[in-house]
């Protein structure tokens, strides 16, 4: 449950820099493919500028040969220049390929890595469920952003500011030697004013691109949320609120691409001025060496226009050359959007870079607050789990107007424990602090340093079915993969599927093992839902498991079924609920009430 906090805007500033640096370690953390594609990107990058040069100045040749009415000349040239012209599109087109490919292994380094980040620890349920950072559609960080700051990365940037300081440097000194400092200064100074200009542009830009990506996301997930409830809607009968709300939604996202497209607009103009101004500019530097310097005052004609060719070149390249580093400075605009909401979500997750280990220790602190205990296990009946005076609340600080004070109990293979009280006082708050989710404000929890984490399991009250069309042997053996599962578990299986009473699941699967064209989640009832989640206890077995209102849509005799098979089975139980009828299934209880105090009773005390 998130809370509102300021949007947070990024820009082209010092934390552009740290989250590019950031940025590169995730993309080069495995470097196998990706230190690959970068040399074959770069080497073919290099040999394109090469070939470039040359064919570049094969034009001035060409108006020699023709000034000079050399056939054979200009045959020659005609020659050399097809050759270099196949060369060049060769290359070129290396250079998309090897850039293609880098995007992808840059892909698949920044979604392993981040996925790794998303799942370790539990970090997907701090940002979605608890969220205290403000981290907006971490899903949509994940897949979208990620994808498009690899690609800018790999086919825009990347080859663009690695091969620049070369080119510059090369067509800089044959600038010189031509027109000395006043050409070289000219364009030098038409760098500097197009470089503080679209800095002045490019902060708005990268406010604005990751602006339209979190927009992009709300609307999105709106959507996803619609697909996900539609059943839900459709009985509120709500369709006009869910249309008024996407509608929002959705003009926000028009209204904040209307400002991105502004700035984008500037943007371009000044691009397209910088370029086309740039062609004139490579004719207005010759200036110097034709009418300042006199150079060229002995030379005859035909070699004159052969050399103003391939002064107008290397002018217009070297322009060029800045031109492509001011719209490299566009790309990186949108680029250090979605850079920075990637590392954002790295390190609020917690980074999982070796050298920042210390820095782990508070995405840590939900599950380490088990203190194991040490002394010997003494017989069966001895305690797996003790909870001392533990008392705890909402990790949300700023909204804490309620709290679970001592609870104390102790747990063993026989425990059959009911938490009850009303509704919203913190009974599933309970379970979250037990399976490490929440961090308790107050006393701790032990645990028996003999059993291992399997020995307990959880069953959420909202039922959950992995999405993929799984066989209905996935979703039972779940969180297991089927395919670790022996083939000789299936009747077991099978015999645990008729003992709830779900056997139309099998012919509905058609075969146990068979992938299915629906999704679990939205075809079951849902008390075929908590039914289906209550197999997957009897198949995996636990010493312990916490039931959280795992029954509350069950028919009492169906209750009483689940409860006689979990008594066969050897399983301890811990429920939460509201309904009388549990209390016969269970020895001890624990009351929490609405002003966060707990009362123990043995059950055959209580009285209705
Ligand atoms: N992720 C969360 N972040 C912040 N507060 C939360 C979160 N989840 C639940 N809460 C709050 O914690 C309080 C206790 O919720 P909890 O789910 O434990 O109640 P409960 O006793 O199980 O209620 P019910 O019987 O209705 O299921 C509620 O006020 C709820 O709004």
């Amino acid at each position: 449950m998130g809370k509102h906090r300021d949007v947070i805007d990024f820009s082209f500033n010092l934390s552009f820099v740290r989250s590019t640096a950031t940025f590169a370690r995730i993309v080069y953390s495995r470097l196998n493919w990706s230190a690959f594609f970068t040399l074959a990107t770069l080497l073919s990058a290099i040999a394109r500028e090469v070939v470039n040069y040359f064919s570049g100045l094969n034009i001035g040749r060409f108006y020699s040969a023709l000034t000079g009415k050399d056939d054979a000349a200009f045959w020659t040239v005609f020659t050399e220049s097809t050759l270099l012209y196949i060369a060049l599109c060769v290359l070129i087109a290396l250079v998309g390929f090897f850039s293609s490919c880098l995007y992808l292994s840059y892909r698949s380094n920044v979604v392993d890595f981040t996925q790794k980040v998303y799942f370790r620890t539990n970090s997907f349920y701090r940002l979605n469920c608890i969220d205290d950072e403000g981290i907006d559609n971490p899903d949509q960080r994940l897949s979208q952003d990620a994808e498009r700051a690899c690609n800018l990365l790999a086919t825009k940037i990347l080859p663009v500011a690695i091969l620049s300081p070369f080119t510059i440097s090369f067509y800089t000194y044959k600038t010189w030697k031509v027109t000395g400092a006043y050409g070289v200064g000219i364009i030098y100074g038409y760098f500097i004013v197009g470089t503080l200009i679209s800095r002045l542009i490019l902060s708005p830009i990268t406010k604005w691109a990751a602006r339209v990506e979190r927009a992009e996301g709300d609307f999105r997930y709106k959507h996803v949320s619609i697909r996900d409830h539609s059943e839900e809607i459709a009985f509120y009968d709500a369709a006009s609120f869910e249309e008024g709300e996407s509608n929002r939604l959705f003009s926000n996202l028009i209204s904040t691409q209307k400002r991105l497209i502004m700035w984008q607009f500037l943007s371009q103009f000044f691009q397209t001025f910088f370029n086309f101004f740039g062609g004139s500019l490579s004719y207005v530097i010759q200036v110097f060496p034709v009418f300042v310097f006199h150079s060229y005052d002995d030379v005859d004609p035909n070699t004159f226009g052969q050399i103003v060719s391939n002064n107008a070149f290397l002018f217009i390249y070297l322009i060029n050359s800045f031109t492509n580093l001011t719209d490299l400075a566009t790309s990186s605009g949108e680029f250090a959007g979605y850079v920075q909401r990637i590392t954002e979500l790295v390190r609020v997750g917690g980074s999982i870079f070796p050298s920042d280990s210390k820095k782990q220790s508070r995405v840590g602190a939900y599950i380490n607050e088990i203190v194991p205990r040490d002394e010997e296990r003494m017989g069966e009946d001895s305690a797996l789990m003790e909870l001392n005076n533990l008392s705890f609340s909402s990790p949300d600080d700023q909204c804490t107007n309620w709290s679970v004070r001592n609870v104390s109990c102790s747990v063993n293979r026989f425990t059959r424990l009911l938490i009850t009280g009303p509704s919203g006082v913190g009974k599933s708050s309970l379970m979250r602090c037990i399976a490490g989710l929440w961090s308790p404000m107050a006393g701790n929890i032990s645990i028996d340093s003999k059993i291992d984490k399997d020995s307990f399991m959880f069953l959420p009250q909202r039922p959950y079915f992995p999405v993929g069309k799984l066989s209905l042997k996935q979703q039972i053996v779940f969180p297991s993969k089927s395919d670790e599962i022996p083939p000789h578990d299936d009747h077991r299986i099978i015999s645990i599927i008729h003992s709830l009473s779900l056997a139309r699941l099998l012919i509905v699967a058609g075969d146990l093992n068979d992938e299915v064209d629906f999704e679990w989640g939205e075809q079951l009832s849902l008390g075929e839902q908590q039914r289906l989640s209550l197999c997957r206890v009897l198949f995996h077995r636990p010493s312990i498991v916490f039931l959280d209102e795992a029954t509350s849509s069950l028919s009492e005799s169906a209750e009483k079924t689940v409860y006689s098979l979990l008594t066969t089975a050897k399983i301890g139980y811990v429920s939460t609920g509201h309904r009388s009828t549990l209390i016969q299934y269970h020895d001890d209880i624990i009351n929490i009430d609405n002003d966060g105090g707990v009362t123990s009773y043995r059950s055959d005390e209580l009285r209705f």
